[in-house]
């Protein structure tokens, strides 16, 4: 069976809103503040920790991928958002697929523009974090709590994405 490709596309803010926002400094800031040095491009992001997690923010150092990737697994977080900030320019991998009837249909992928970030709402399949480059720094911004917020589903046969 020849195995399942997918091919990267750019990340646009249409594309991904069925999954989330793409956050980055594109188009005039919503405010300019510190004495008119610096551009505020405001509230970017549709946060959700759920009534029992709060916000909590970490640092990812993942190791770096390349293409073509072999995707063998995909998530979720049923109770709350998770936003990856990088830390450098370059870069990454964003993995999502559409829900189907509760599980996770044809992946789509797409490959951010330097300094490019995202947030999947909750509930949204993803692949985890995905770097193609050395270090891979991240902020992430996701739920914090003692229930459990985990999905995860296999693939098999994997999909291979390719550039
Ligand atoms: N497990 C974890 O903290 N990270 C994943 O959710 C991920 O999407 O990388
Ligand atoms: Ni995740």
């Amino acid at each position: 069976m020849s195995p399942r490709e997918i091919t990267v596309q750019p990340l646009t803010a249409d594309a991904f809103a069925p999954f989330g926002e793409v956050l980055d400094a594109s188009g005039a800031p919503d405010r300019i503040i510190n004495a008119g040095l610096c551009g505020r491009h405001h509230d970017l992001a549709k946060l959700d920790f759920g009534p029992d997690g709060r916000a909590g923010i970490s640092i990812f150092n993942a190791q770096a991928r390349s293409l073509p990737y072999q995707l063998d697994l995909l998530e979720r977080h049923p109770e709350g958002s998770q936003a990856f900030l990088p830390l450098t320019g370059a870069p990454f991998l964003v993995i999502v697929a559409p829900d189907e009837g509760d599980t996770p249909g044809t992946p789509l992928a797409f490959l951010t523009a330097p300094h490019q970030g995202v947030n999947f709402h909750r509930g949204t399949w993803h692949g985890v974090l995905t770097p193609l480059a050395e270090p891979g720094l991240f902020a992430v911004v996701d739920r914090i709590g003692t229930s459990p917020n985990l999905d995860e589903y296999p693939l098999d046969p994997p999909y291979v994405i390719k550039g």
